[in-house]
């Protein structure tokens, strides 16, 4: 057979599907066998998902077993982001990218800010992690330690040598399902199925006090922390900003003028526990005036408080190259992403339009007011990792910061009237 009939078969619309449902049809009870070689003289690791399927390959993490939600990213680099993202707290990370560990993970020197330079977090967030093929060695000018030893400190479990193809298969098939990463030589058994979901992980990754970065900054801006990356601090500290760190449930309705402007950051889980940022930023909107812009959960908070829904994807969108269309000019940009909630955008409340969206799925990805300095991404345009793309939004908002502060606009609609007071005193006995 010639090399293009070849091709031709083999990537017929009927050879793909056969393979997707030879794929499919895999026994839910029965063990997959370790694809790639193991850690030599490792451990074994098992992962069972909650649906029947499980794993078998190698640890090279810490040796304790955990359950989480087991989610995919599609990145190529940047584990040591993803994993410090507390976005992922609660889960279990299953990279597509097959070989992983290879540059190793750098060490803990911090900016001018005090923030780690190449951690999104103060610690691993995610549950534990699931690869293809663990490199055994690992190079990198800037590298410290081992991808292994970094786990195995920080108490996170890893396994190595997983189909991670077939489990994709499986997660994409089925949805983000819970899976228990054990280790030892047989699989866990009787499994406590917890789900991370149900219960309100932004109160477990918000700062429980309020912290000033960039004091010296010549615009004050409020960043709402639902469990934030380090690098939205930085960037909007890079573009002179002062930032207040606050609590996901700070009442922050009741110091309006305090602010220049107001920022909601990433954070994991399910957007419906956060009830109190909820109502904040439904006060905000009635009175503020000046810019807030939302990222992600931030965007999922804004979009509840302005009167949307948000609802469960099947299996999310996590990698570094979704494409997102700006819908006031039609520009395709390519984005870093972590999410699995997503907002109902299929009617937009008054006054409200979308703002991005999604080119692959046609999910929402942001939100904009009308005629208030008001809007929000679903996408992470601090990356960390990804592109920078869409880095630019930093500096729209700032400066959006900045002119309405020079032109002197007022922080609430109508400063003279009670409704600051009544704020305030709603939020006190809230
Ligand atoms: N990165 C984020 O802020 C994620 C938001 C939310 N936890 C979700 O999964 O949709």
């Amino acid at each position: 057979m010639s090399l293009s009939k070849l091709a031709h078969k083999l990537l017929s619309p009927t050879a793909l599907q056969t393979s997707r449902r030879s794929l499919a049809s895999v026994a839910p009870s029965q063990p997959l066998q370790a694809h790639y070689p193991v850690v030599p003289g490792s451990l074994t690791a098992h992962l069972q998902l909650r649906s029947g399927e499980s794993f078998t390959g190698g640890s090279f993490g810490a040796p304790v077993s955990t359950v989480g939600e087991t989610v995919f990213t599609t990145s190529l680099v940047g584990y040591p982001e993803s994993m410090t993202d507390p976005s992922y707290l609660g889960q279990l990370l299953v990279f597509t990218q097959p070989l992983v560990g290879n540059y190793g993970v750098p060490g803990r020197t911090r900016d001018q800010y005090g923030l780690l330079k190449h951690f999104e977090s103060e610690k691993i967030q995610c549950r534990g992690i699931i690869v293809s093929d663990y490199a055994l060695k690992y190079s990198h000018w800037n590298a410290c330690e081992s991808l292994a030893q970094w786990c195995e400190r920080e108490g996170i479990p890893a396994i190595t040598g997983v189909d991670t193809r077939a489990l994709v298969h499986i997660l994409r098939g089925q949805g983000s399902t819970l899976g228990s990463l054990s280790v030892g030589a047989e699989p866990a058994k009787n499994i406590d199925w917890v789900d991370p979901n149900a219960e309100n992980l932004v109160a477990q990754a918000s700062t429980d006090s309020v912290r000033v970065f960039n004091p010296d900054g010549d615009v004050h801006v409020a960043l709402i922390d639902c469990g934030v990356k380090y690098n939205i601090i930085r960037s909007l500290c890079d573009q002179g900003a002062r930032v207040s760190l606050v609590p996901w449930n700070h009442a922050i309705s009741a110091e309006l003028p305090s602010y220049d402007g107001i920022f909601i950051s990433n954070g994991p889980g399910s957007p419906s526990y956060c009830t109190e940022t909820i109502e904040q930023l439904r006060r905000a909107f009635e009175m503020y005036q000046r810019p807030i812009f939302g990222i992600c959960m931030g965007n999922q908070l804004m979009g509840l408080a302005a009167g949307l829904n948000a609802y469960k994807l099947r299996f999310g969108n996590r990698g570094h190259n979704q494409p997102a269309v700006d819908l006031t000019n039609g520009r395709c940009v390519i984005t870093s992403q972590n999410h699995g909630y997503a907002l109902d955008d299929s009617k937009m409340p008054a006054g409200w339009d979308r703002y991005y969206v999604n080119a692959n799925d046609g999910s929402n990805e942001g939100i904009r007011h009308l005629s208030m300095p008001f809007r929000s991404v679903q996408f992470h345009p601090e990356a960390k990792g990804g592109p920078l793309d869409t880095a630019y939004l930093f500096k729209e908002f700032v400066d959006q910061v900045r002119a309405a502060k020079a032109a002197g606009v007022d922080a609430i609609i109508d400063a003279s009237a009670d409704s600051v007071q009544q704020s305030a005193a709603a939020s006190a006995q809230a």
